[in-house]
């Protein structure tokens, strides 16, 4: 049964005050808060068991490793993976991106083309841009409509024997946009052509079946979904990883080494070079169990109830205009007719309300609209109808100050 008061006592920041107000938390896209059962693992390790993985003989080394291991396949069992070696530890989606991205460096040809969508976070922008330079590819966009949908008229027009790699963020995070990624995947595989998906702001609201979207590579960041930051995965599949070399190169990712040659260890540890970030990787397995026993089901429940109360509250507001009205998760990105969204930003943190304003390293859409950024408020399961109303009341009161 799902209780919002039982799923917020979960959380102690929110009883956070700031400005002498009660905090109304509504930046989730940027980073979503931390159940103390997460806390108190990281706790418990530092307390108990922190030592080095995978090589010691001692118990706590072993405990460590065990930990780490079993929050490996805790990863592999929520996104449906066909094998644990097939997820890659990394520091986040973006470390995830550059892997594969680095990896492609040696493979690509002059000529070849990259597919990224409009759409796209700046982290699965760049590490392209960067590939198209270091190989003579080339980089093709996907456009976007104005509802903050893909134009995937033009996406499969896009595609031809060329096209080799495909790119695209399962939501956005500037708008919320859900984009259609199995018939993105589908479509590229028609001609040869592989794909990675950017899962970094689905992960919180959505558990992904990797296997079921047969996409190639799959790319998240723990903390936004109720895990730590600095900790993420990577999913290859296995024969697509075998296929790519080693992105860093140190301990860990070795088998043997001599001066005069290098053997590599096999998957994951080929990717996972120096010492991981244990802790973090094994809170990142406590924060799958703890979304799991909330259940996605109820997540989507109660964010789409806060997505559409807060959607019809705040489009009464007069001069108020929303970017991105298709098929979305529970994120709202706005402005006010006249005022700069970071001035809005300023003044709801004076009335305890936080949110995201900006272009959310996502220029490319802002360009699209014409526009400097927007204010975003991006709700999770633990928020409330009662903080749906906060965030209208301080939106009017921000424009009765600012216009
Ligand atoms: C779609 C998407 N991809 C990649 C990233 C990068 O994730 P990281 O490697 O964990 O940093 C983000 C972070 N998005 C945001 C971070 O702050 N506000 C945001 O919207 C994202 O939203």
């Amino acid at each position: 049964m799902f209780s919002i008061d039982k799923i917020r006592a979960d959380f102690p920041i929110l009883q956070r005050e700031v400005h002498g107000k009660k905090l109304v938390y509504l930046d989730n896209g940027a980073t979503s808060q931390t159940p103390q059962v997460v806390i108190d693992t990281i706790v418990d390790y530092y307390s108990n068991y922190n030592a080095n993985i995978h090589r010691g003989v001692h118990t706590l080394s072993q405990e460590a490793t065990d930990k780490y291991e079993e929050a490996r396949i805790k990863i592999q069992k929520h996104f449906n993976a066909k094998h644990s070696y097939e997820i890659i530890l990394t520091s986040g989606t973006t470390h995830g991106v550059n892997i594969v991205a680095s990896g492609f460096a040696s493979i690509l040809q002059e000529g070849d083309e990259i597919i990224v969508s409009a759409l796209e976070h700046h982290s699965n922008i760049v590490p392209w841009q960067m590939l198209c330079e270091k190989t003579g590819a080339i980089l093709k966009v996907i456009p976007m409509d104005e509802d903050g949908s893909l134009r995937m008229d033009l996406y499969h027009e896009l595609l031809n024997p060329k096209t080799k790699l495909v790119f695209c963020n399962h939501v956005s995070n500037a708008l919320g946009t859900i984009n259609p990624i199995k018939e993105i995947i589908h479509a590229a595989h028609k001609f040869g052509a592989y794909v990675l998906i950017d899962g970094a702001q689905a992960v919180p609201h959505i558990k992904p079946d990797v296997q079921a979207l047969d996409a190639d590579f799959y790319v998240a960041s723990a903390h936004k979904m109720c895990g730590p930051t600095g900790v993420g995965m990577l999913y290859g599949k296995e024969e697509l990883l075998q296929l790519l070399p080693p992105y860093q190169g140190g301990g860990e990712m070795i088998e043997t080494v001599t001066f005069e040659k290098t053997t590599y260890a096999g998957l994951p540890h080929k990717f996972e070079a120096g010492t991981p970030n244990i802790c973090g990787g094994i809170a990142f397995g406590v924060a799958v169990d703890y979304m799991n026993s909330v259940g996605f089901d109820n997540i989507e429940k109660q964010e789409n109830e806060l997505l559409s109360y807060a959607t019809q509250e705040l489009e009464k507001i007069d001069g108020l205009k929303i970017y991105g009205t298709t098929n979305k998760t529970s994120v709202i990105s706005f402005n006010l007719e006249g005022i700069h969204p970071y001035d809005v930003g300023a003044i709801l943190d004076k009335l305890g309300v936080a949110v995201r304003t900006g272009h959310h390293c996502a220029q490319p859409i802002m360009d699209f609209y014409c526009i400097p950024g927007t204010v975003r408020a991006s709700f999770s399961f633990y928020n409330t109808k009662e903080e749906v109303d906060v965030l209208v009341n301080a939106v009017k009161k921000a424009q009765m100050m600012l216009s």
